[in-house]
């Protein structure tokens, strides 16, 4: 069994009798553990996300049928089933193309051998300091054979894949600034150079494991039990609360506030649809000209380079692993607050559809193929519905959070107005977007819940999956464009 989980470990040597090991609390005359000195681990979450009740996550497989196959056949696959997978269980049609392609990616034929695409995931993952993410590859990595000492961080690797941590590093946080002398460098490196093949497939690995990392923080995804920082061996502080309160979610008395919160923004539903309605009808109006169009989409670039990622938030300190991967100096921040300028990249001159897509599928076959569904399922995934509200076309609304994405990245739909950005996504969620996507590690539940208070959490799973995608499909424009120009 590959995932032993450390309570069986712990207990599988001792036989002892309930009586040996539990009495009976005084307080709600259930068992309670006796101070034997077996160490006995505990979940240090409440399921599969700290911002989701565990209870709705679970809910899912439990009435959907597809869901329930789509779970066991990802648990064929991999030999588990993250906690990452399940919260996208929300969305069982996204979910299976997700699925369908990282598992194309890490375990079909392709040009890297096993462990070097599972090392590539570590990297991605540690330029974020994602840990869940690290962990994860970790474990696989040695799984297929890979050597433990490449794990002492990226000295110890061999050189090819330290040649490829300027690009993971620019790709991250900076991806306008790939030139096509980043990529003659790395396939023009002599006995260490990379094949075109192996760069595509890399890249997308490294742009897969990015826009992972932006979701796992985005969602709260915790640990699963048996992984590192998934349990403690800790008992739960009986100062402040009895066990059996705990046990029974009595420990959070957040109820109240909650309901005064839903309270205060009832409306802003409302208030949202009719700007998508006030919208909707304007745009058969007026027809703003092209320097118009232009100067919307430059000072929108501009504001959004300005949205704060709360930089006073506490931040989550980063696990070892991970700092031993990547100088953590440089991140977004480092250039926004210097104001530089992120130069325009017109869709018109390189797009997904038309260059991006025959370029992967020429030198990775299938892989393009596979990336396109999965763009377009995000694009197009609705159920028609506004927190409460049914019958809705939420097009215009998906488009201004997806356009927003490339807009931050300097990608520009000549045909978008991007004055319907403002209208439709207000401060709060920009700070939330702004964060997820460039900053992901300082996402905080505080901002998920700052955000579209009365939508559901399945809603907020799918902007995740809106974010994530677009953020994927922006830096391999970068990548790819550069690659075209290296090779023309
Ligand atoms: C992200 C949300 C606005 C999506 C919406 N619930 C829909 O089904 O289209």
């Amino acid at each position: 069994m590959r995932h032993a989980t450390a309570a069986t470990e712990t207990m599988e040597n001792n036989s002892f009798t309930v009586t040996d090991l539990y009495k009976i609390c005084t307080h709600c005359e259930r068992l309670s553990k006796k101070d034997s000195g077996v160490r006995i681990p505990r979940p240090l979450g409440n399921g599969p996300s700290r911002f989701i009740p565990e209870k709705e996550i679970l809910q899912i497989s439990k009435v959907d049928p597809r869901t329930q196959s789509i779970f066991e056949d990802a648990f064929a696959a991999l030999g588990r089933l993250d906690n990452i997978s399940l919260v996208m269980g929300f969305h069982p049609q996204y979910l299976e193309s997700f699925l369908r392609t990282q598992h194309y990616l890490l375990q079909m034929d392709g040009p890297l051998s096993l462990h070097y695409r599972h090392y590539i995931g570590i990297m991605a993952a540690a330029r974020h300091q994602c840990s869940y993410l690290v962990n994860l590859h970790v474990n696989d990595f040695l799984q297929v054979g890979g050597d433990p000492k490449w794990l002492n961080g990226l000295d110890g690797a061999p050189q090819k894949l330290q040649a490829l941590g300027e690009l993971n590093k620019i790709l991250a946080h900076r991806p306008w600034l790939l030139t096509k002398a980043h990529i003659e460098h790395l396939l023009k490196a002599e006995e260490h150079s990379w094949s075109l093949a192996e760069l595509i497939h890399a890249v997308v690995l490294l742009t897969h494991y990015h826009s992972l990392a932006s979701f796992t923080f985005g969602c709260g995804i915790t640990p699963e039990i048996h992984s590192d920082g998934g349990h403690t061996f800790r008992p739960p502080s009986v100062s402040q609360y009895w066990v059996c309160d705990i046990a029974n979610d009595n420990g959070h008395g957040n109820d109240l506030e909650e309901k005064r919160g839903s309270h205060q923004v009832s409306g802003e539903v409302e208030v949202l649809m009719e700007r998508m309605k006030l919208l909707q009808e304007c745009r058969d109006e007026e027809e703003a000209s092209q320097e118009e169009m232009a100067t919307r989409f430059e000072r929108e670039k501009t504001e959004s380079m300005l949205v704060a990622t709360a930089e006073d938030e506490e931040c989550v300190p980063s696990r070892d692993v991970s700092r031993h991967f990547e100088d953590p100096s440089y991140g977004y921040k480092d250039f926004s607050r210097r104001g530089e300028h992120v130069p325009t990249f017109r869709v018109q001159d390189y797009s997904w559809e038309d260059h991006g897509y025959s370029l992967v599928n020429r030198l990775y076959p299938d892989v393009g193929q596979l990336l396109d569904e999965k763009f377009q399922m995000a694009y197009n995934l609705t159920y028609n519905t506004m927190a409460m509200h049914k019958d809705v076309d939420t097009s215009m609304l998906r488009r201004a959070i997806w356009n927003y994405i490339h807009c931050m990245f300097g990608i520009r739909y000549d045909d978008y107005d991007y004055g319907e950005i403002n209208q439709l996504l207000d401060r709060s969620f920009k700070v939330y977007i702004k964060t997820m996507v460039c900053s992901p590690e300082k996402t905080t539940k505080r901002m998920y819940e700052s955000f579209w208070r009365q939508f559901q959490h399945s809603e907020k799973v799918h902007v995740n999956l809106l974010l994530m995608e677009a953020r994927m499909q922006a830096e391999l424009l970068y990548a790819l464009r550069a690659i075209t120009r290296y090779m023309t």
